[in-house]
C-alpha cells in the first residue's frame, strides 16, 4: 500500500528542511501543501494570526486540540520563551508518529510533550499528570464540535485562569458556528475575530480569539 498524507509531509520536509531549524520545516510544509498537496494545517496566512497572538500571550504552558503533522505545534514551539511548554493533543497515533518526528527534525522536541488520546479523556487528567495549575494559551483546532465541550472541559477543571487566551481555527470554514455563538454571547468572555483565509487557498476562514475573565 502507498504512503498517507502526513507520511508524504515528513518526506518533504526530511528533503527541504534544515534540522533543527523549525522556520524551515514551516516553510517546507507550506510549499509542499499550498504547491503538491493541499493538507490541513493552520498555513501560512492564519499562521502569522497565529504567530503574532502567541508573542503578545507569551504563555509559559500552553495547550494545542488536534496536533494533526505538528505544524503548527512547530509554530507555536519556535516561539515559546525557554522553560515554557506546549501539550498537544492528537487521538491518532498514525498522526501522532509523524507529529512526533517532525517536531524532533525541527529541534523542538524538549519543548513539546504528544499526549495520545482523546480531549474529552485527557483534559481532566493534565493537573496531575503534568503538575499544572492552568494553560495561559489554548489553540484549538480539533474536530469542530469537540470545540465548546472541551472548552466547557478546560473551565469546569479549572484548567483556565483570569486571562488565559482561547485561539480557534476554522471558525469560518469548515466552521464552528455553535463555539462562536458560545463564546461572543458569553461574559466571561472577551472574543475578537481575525479574518483571513482557508490555508493555501483564496476561500474565507479565520481565527477567533477568546480572553476568558474568570
Ligand atoms: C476529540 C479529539 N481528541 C484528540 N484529537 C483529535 C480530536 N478530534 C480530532 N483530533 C485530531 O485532530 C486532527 C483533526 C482536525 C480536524 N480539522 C479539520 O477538520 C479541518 C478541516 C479543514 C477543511 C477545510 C475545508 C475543506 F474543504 C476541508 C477541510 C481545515 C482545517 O484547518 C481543519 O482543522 C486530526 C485528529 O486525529
Ligand atoms: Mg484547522
Amino acid at each position: 500500500t502507498g504512503s498517507s498524507r502526513p507520511q508524504r509531509i515528513l518526506k518533504a520536509v526530511q528533503k527541504n528542511a534544515t534540522k533543527g531549524d523549525p522556520q524551515s520545516v514551516i516553510s517546507a510544509i507550506d510549499y509542499y501543501c499550498r504547491h503538491k498537496e493541499w493538507a490541513m494545517n493552520v498555513g501560512d496566512d492564519k499562521g502569522l494570526i497565529l504567530d503574532s497572538v502567541l508573542t503578545e500571550v507569551n504563555p509559559s504552558m500552553a495547550l494545542e486540540l488536534g496536533t494533526y503533522c505538528g505544524y503548527s505545534s512547530v509554530r507555536i514551539a519556535r516561539l515559546l520563551s525557554p522553560n515554557s511548554k506546549l501539550i498537544t493533543v492528537e487521538f491518532n497515533p498514525a498522526f501522532a508518529a509523524i507529529a512526533r518526528q517532525i517536531i524532533a527534525y525541527a529541534g523542538l522536541q524538549d519543548k513539546v510533550t504528544i499526549v495520545e488520546g482523546a480531549s474529552g479523556d485527557l483534559i481532566p487528567k493534565m493537573k496531575e499528570r503534568f503538575g499544572l495549575k492552568s494553560f495561559d494559551f489554548v489553540f484549538l483546532d480539533h474536530w469542530k464540535d469537540r470545540y465548546v465541550p472541551d472548552t466547557k472541559l478546560l473551565e469546569d477543571c479549572g484548567l483556565l485562569r483570569k486571562g488565559t487566551v482561547l485561539l480557534a481555527d476554522n471558525v469560518i470554514c469548515p466552521g464552528a458556528p455553535e463555539y462562536l455563538k458560545y463564546v461572543r454571547n458569553n461574559p466571561r468572555y472577551e472574543s475578537r475575530y481575525y479574518p483571513s483565509v482557508l490555508e493555501y487557498t483564496k476561500a474565507e476562514d479565520g481565527l477567533e480569539k477568546s480572553v476568558f475573565l474568570g
